[in-house]
Order: structure tokens, then C-alpha cells, then sequence
């Protein structure tokens, strides 16, 4: 793993390399493997394989085909451009293992599923690791948004902006009943914008209005508000998330897969390829919008006030 990793990091960097997920994600690639299979029980329960990275801890359970991410980056699963190309490289070791069909993504971090990118990524950087960090960040979504697999978040704990995005590219959100847990994507309230595949995103899953309204406020939701909007399908306990989640799973990959996943496309592409489109466009624009003076004053301060609630 440590060897590829560089390798990666410079493949996500380098503007002029085909970007990772030009490669057709959810549309043009053979099914999986046929629904439906009868899998012996014992399969269930023994054979799993685990891989871990500094970040993200992998395990697959090979006789259901489906796969956890836990994020185990403390304090807060900040999305770091180390972490990002880690996330990268598991999911895509996932992808292309025919006998992996599903993926949960889960937090090890108590009451945090992540804290979203990492701020600090964005402060007082150059442009080249702003343009690095951000092609991490377009990589993540992209994989995410265009997983062939099927993607479930088991939202244990509070997951504002990047964090929401990650949930919000699943095909399926459950979060743990916890009032105290909020998720949504508070950019405004940093002084900053979600990018517009941020915001598409979030239209597809609960609607233009209620889009409008929580992007314009920087709204981040508790659990049962979440669920009335539509942000989440469903809340339960959490000492029962991660079997829900594979339940869920379970349903979804009772259909066959070349269905599910060419109405997946159909659902996706649309969005997908308008980044893929404007891919370095989007780039630029961050690096113009963060390294504005009055910007790197907004996060500052946002960081000055975590740090005030702190003490
Ligand atoms: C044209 C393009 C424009 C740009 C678009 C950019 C889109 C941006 C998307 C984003 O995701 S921005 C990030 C938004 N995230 C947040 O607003 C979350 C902020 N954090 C919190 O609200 C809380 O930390 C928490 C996640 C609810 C956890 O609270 P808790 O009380 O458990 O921990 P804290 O003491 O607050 O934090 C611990 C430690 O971690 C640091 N930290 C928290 N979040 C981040 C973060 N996102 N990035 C970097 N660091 C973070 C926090 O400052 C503390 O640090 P120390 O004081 O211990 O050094």
C-alpha cells in the first residue's frame, strides 16, 4: 500500500494525466455478478479480509460481497489531502475487486462521521497544493458519485459539508438517532460557497427549494430534521447502523446488477460529466476563490471560533 500510494497522489496531482474517473465508472463496465446467488451461510460468517492504511480501516466480507470503510483519521475525519488519496486508493482496490459489490462508509471516531475538508488544507497554501488538494477533492466525489458499486453511509455522528457530501453521493444514508448529530453542507457559514457539483448533488437527493433555503442559511441539521427533509432515508439506533446498512445493502443487490448500476448512469451521469467537462475550470476557480484575501480572513476566523468553543 505505501508503495502505490505516492504513485496515486501523483496520478490525482497531475493536471495533464487522464483523470482517474475519465475511466467509465457506472456506465459501459460489466456486471458484477448475477442477484440473487444463494450463498452458504457459513461464507457469511467467516471469510473476511481486512486491510488497513493510516486512515481508513478496510474489511470485506468476501461471502456477501460487501465491504466497510471505516474513517479512522482523529481528531474529527477532517478530509486531508493525505486522507483524501488514501480514501482514493481503497475505494478504487474495491472497485476493482469483482467479489466486492457493496460498501458501507462508517466513522471510527465517536459522534464524528467527518468534520469535512480539512480547513487547514485551504489556509495560506500554495497554489500548487491548492490545485492538488482539490483534484483530491473532485477525485473523491467522482469515485464516490460514480461507484458502480452500492454505496451506503452509516452516519454515525456529525457530518457538516464535505462530510455531508460524502454521505450525499451514497445511494442510500442512515443515521444514527442522535438529536446532537447534524449534517449539511454549512459552507455559507464559513463565508465560502459550495462548488456547484457540491450543490447538484444535494438538489438531486432533497429537491431545489430545500436545496436553496439550507445551502443559502449554511443549515446543518439535527438527525430527525435530516430525515423530514429528505437529507437522510432513515434514522435508527446506532448500536444498529451497521447491520442496517448491510441489510439495505443486501435489498439493493437482490436486483440484477446491470440494471441497477445503467439506472445508476442514467440517474448520475449528467452531473458526473459536467465536472468531468470542467474539471480544471473547477480547479482554477477554487484557487481564485480561496486565495482571495477577504476568504482566508472568513476561515481564519471560523478556525479562531472552533478553537474559542474549545476552551
Ligand atoms: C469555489 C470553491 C469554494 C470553496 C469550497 C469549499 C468547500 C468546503 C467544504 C468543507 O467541508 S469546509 C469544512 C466545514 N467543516 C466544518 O464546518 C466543521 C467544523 N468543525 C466542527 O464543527 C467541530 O469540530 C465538530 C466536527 C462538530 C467536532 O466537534 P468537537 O467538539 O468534537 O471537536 P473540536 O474541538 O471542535 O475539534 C477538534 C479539533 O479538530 C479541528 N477541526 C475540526 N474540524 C476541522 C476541519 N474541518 N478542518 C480542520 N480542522 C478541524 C478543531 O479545530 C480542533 O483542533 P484543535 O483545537 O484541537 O487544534
Amino acid at each position: 500500500m505505501a508503495a502505490v500510494a505516492p504513485t496515486l497522489a501523483r496520478r490525482i496531482a497531475r493536471p495533464g494525466m487522464l483523470p482517474l474517473c475519465s475511466r467509465p465508472q457506472a456506465w459501459g463496465r460489466a456486471a458484477r455478478q448475477s442477484p440473487g446467488l444463494p450463498r452458504a451461510p457459513s461464507l457469511l460468517l467467516t471469510q473476511r479480509r481486512a486491510f488497513s492504511n493510516n486512515k481508513i480501516l478496510v474489511e470485506l466480507d468476501e461471502g456477501s460481497g460487501i465491504a466497510t470503510m471505516k474513517l479512522k483519521s482523529p481528531p474529527v475525519n477532517s478530509l486531508s489531502l493525505d486522507f483524501l488519496t488514501e480514501f482514493c486508493i481503497s475505494l478504487e482496490k474495491l472497485e476493482n475487486n469483482r467479489g466486492c459489490r457493496g460498501v458501507i462508509f462508517t466513522s471510527a471516531i465517536p459522534k464524528i462521521f467527518s468534520s469535512g475538508l480539512d480547513i487547514t488544507e485551504m489556509c495560506r497554501k500554495s497554489t500548487e497544493h491548492y490545485a492538488e488538494f482539490w483534484r483530491a477533492v473532485q477525485e473523491m466525489w467522482l469515485r464516490v458519485y460514480g461507484s458502480n458499486m452500492v454505496t451506503v453511509a452509516a452516519i454515525n455522528g456529525s457530518s457538516p459539508a464535505g462530510g455531508c457530501l460524502l454521505a450525499l453521493s451514497c445511494d442510500y444514508r442512515i443515521m444514527a438517532e442522535n438529536p446532537k448529530f447534524s449534517i449539511g453542507l454549512n459552507e455559507a457559514q464559513l463565508g465560502i460557497v459550495a462548488p456547484f457539483w457540491f450543490k447538484d448533488t444535494f438538489v438531486n437527493v432533497v429537491g431545489h427549494r430545500v436545496a436553496e433555503r439550507s445551502l443559502q442559511l449554511g443549515c446543518l441539521h439535527s438527525a430527525p430534521e435530516a430525515l423530514r427533509i429528505g437529507l437522510v432515508d432513515e434514522l435508527v439506533p446506532e448500536e444498529k447502523l451497521q447491520d442496517k446498512a448491510a441489510a439495505v445493502i443486501a435489498q439493493w443487490l437482490a436486483l440484477p446488477d446491470h440494471a441497477r448500476q445503467l439506472t445508476k448512469s442514467m440517474m448520475r451521469k449528467l452531473v458526473l460529466d459536467r465536472l468531468v467537462a470542467h474539471r480544471e475550470e473547477d480547479i482554477q476557480n477554487f484557487i481564485s476563490f480561496i486565495t482571495k484575501e477577504s476568504i482566508q480572513k472568513s476561515l481564519h476566523m471560523y478556525m479562531e471560533m472552533l478553537k474559542k468553543k474549545k476552551g
